[in-house]
């Protein structure tokens, strides 16, 4: 199991994470989502061990992980990391970048075991071709073969898909996050989407203002969102009455106490997010059909759990 204590960390004055504690258990997916600076990718290097924490202990098992004070060679044996700027070897193959950390004494395993990560990240037809000549999402999915080459305990991903796009993005997801659940690798991954989370984490940490402001199952944290922080990461949302509510949430009815008045509908391929006025502010819903603006329509709210 992963520990982490009481975290506090500041890179000069601006304390960047605050009396942070967590575990994730071997084996377990945990995802951390927060605003662009709330401390994501700041967290996971410290779990790497990149910098010397100001207060607080991270543990594997029993093991500490200290910072650079402590070690020469920063990252311990047993953890990989993928930063957002993969460090490769440019002028050599995809073969050879992903083979690199492998042991030369057995060539036909290391062999199998090249190929085996060539599909798991689905690059097996630019196998041969140089890293220079890969575009951005390619050079994304060697890093990440070869973050999971030698088999880590513990995998920490930061974005690991920026870089790739939504043709490839699904089925590479899939792919990865399948493979390191049945190898039992214990994967922290820092991302701002929805679909890294929803169907691959068993949790997710939400961190704002240096703090954890929630810790729980994503299935939790999108049936009860108790802040626009957290609704708003799962998708397009409203604030009625002090209630969060999706705007999947929302269905149009003969008669009602919610009135609205249409100002937009938004083509969004098998719905239209339609946006309407209350009171004074923007309200959106699903509706399979766009609406006239100007119309009235009365809304429910139906929520299952
Ligand atoms: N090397 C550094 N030196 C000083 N401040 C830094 C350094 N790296 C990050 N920061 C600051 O620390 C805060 C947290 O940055 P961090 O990169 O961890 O956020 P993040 O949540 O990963 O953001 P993003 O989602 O945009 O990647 C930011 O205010 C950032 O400006």
């Amino acid at each position: 199991m992963l520990q982490v204590k009481n975290l506090s960390f500041k890179y000069k004055k601006q304390a960047v994470l605050e009396t942070i504690s967590f575990n994730v258990k071997r084996g377990e997916h945990l995802s951390i989502i927060g605003e662009s600076g709330s401390g994501k990718s700041t967290l996971l290097k410290l779990l790497y061990g990149t910098y010397d924490l100001n207060e607080g202990d991270i543990f594997w098992g029993n093991t500490p992980i200290l910072g650079p004070k402590h070690n020469l060679i920063v990252g311990p044996e047993f953890m990989k990391y993928v930063a957002q700027e993969f460090d490769l070897m440019p002028f050599i193959s995809v073969s050879e970048n992903i083979g690199a950390f492998l042991s030369n004494f057995y060539p036909e395993e290391k062999e199998q075991r090249i190929q085996e990560l060539l599909k798991v990240v689905e690059l097996e037809s630019v196998a041969d071709v140089k890293v220079k000549e890969l575009s951005g999402g390619q050079k994304q999915r060697v890093a990440l073969a070869r973050a999971i080459a030698k088999q880590p305990e513990i995998i920490l991903l930061d974005e690991p898909f920026s870089h790739i796009d939504n043709f490839q993005k699904q089925s590479l997801r899939r792919s990865l996050f399948k493979y390191l659940k049945e190898k039992n690798i214990t994967c922290i991954v820092a991302t701002h989407d929805k679909d890294d989370v929803l169907s691959f984490s068993d949790t997710m940490l939400v961190l704002d203002d240096a703090k954890i402001m929630a810790h729980n199952t994503p299935k939790y944290l999108y049936h009860n969102p108790e802040h626009k922080l957290i609704a708003s990461f799962f998708g397009e949302f409203n604030e009625i009455d002090g209630e969060m509510v999706y705007a999947n949430q929302l269905k149009q009815v003969d008669i009602s106490d919610l009135e609205v008045k249409v100002k937009q509908s938004y083509f969004k391929g098998h719905y239209f997010l339609v946006e309407t006025e209350f009171k004074n502010k923007s309200l959106f819903f699903e509706n399979p059909s766009a609406l006239e603006k100007g119309t009235s329509v009365f809304l429910t709210i139906i929520k299952e759990s």
